[in-house]
């Protein structure tokens, strides 16, 4: 799995119990893995169809750093399906897992698009 971003918990990231908020965490994933995508299938038009079960593993505190790690599972026709982790940077603890999410390309109308790919794309090799 690549860790593409790395986030710094902050006190107004934090829940009552003094850790980092699920909500918070969550928020991140969805848009590292919109951005994901975006960047993949070429069209800023993408929306989050479907997560499956999600698994908060352990927790985080006020200054830890967490990256976000994302695997292609599946190009589909209109979707692509990612798979997503998010870790303790320093102790590689995992905290929360996300086996599979379906983002889906739309068109101008917000219909779903076929997007034409099926392989990973690097940026730097479609310069
Ligand atoms: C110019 C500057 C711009 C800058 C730009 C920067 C932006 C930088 C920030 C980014 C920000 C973005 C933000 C995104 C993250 C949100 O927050 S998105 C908001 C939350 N999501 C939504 O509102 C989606 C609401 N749902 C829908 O609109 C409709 O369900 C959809 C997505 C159009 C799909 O409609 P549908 O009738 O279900 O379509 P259907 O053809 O049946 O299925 C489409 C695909 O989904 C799959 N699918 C359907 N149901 C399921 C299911 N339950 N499970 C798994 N897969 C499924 C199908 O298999 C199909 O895949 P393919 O086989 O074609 O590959």
């Amino acid at each position: 799995m690549r860790f593409h971003t790395r986030k710094w918990v902050k006190p107004e990231d934090l829940n009552p119990n003094g850790t980092l908020f699920g909500g918070k965490l969550l928020a991140w994933i969805d848009e590292e893995l919109a951005l994901y995508t975006i960047i993949q299938l070429e069209n800023t038009r993408i929306v989050t169809k479907h997560m499956s079960e999600i698994n908060f593993r352990s927790s985080a505190k006020q200054g830890d750093i967490i990256e976000i790690g994302i695997d292609v599972l599946k190009f589909g026709n209109t979707s692509l399906t990612l798979k997503c982790e998010a870790r303790n940077m320093m102790t590689r603890e995992t905290i929360i897992t996300i086996d599979h999410t379906t983002m889906v390309n739309l068109d101008a109308e917000g219909k779903p698009k076929a997007h034409g790919k099926t392989a990973i794309e690097f940026v730097k090799d479609r310069l």
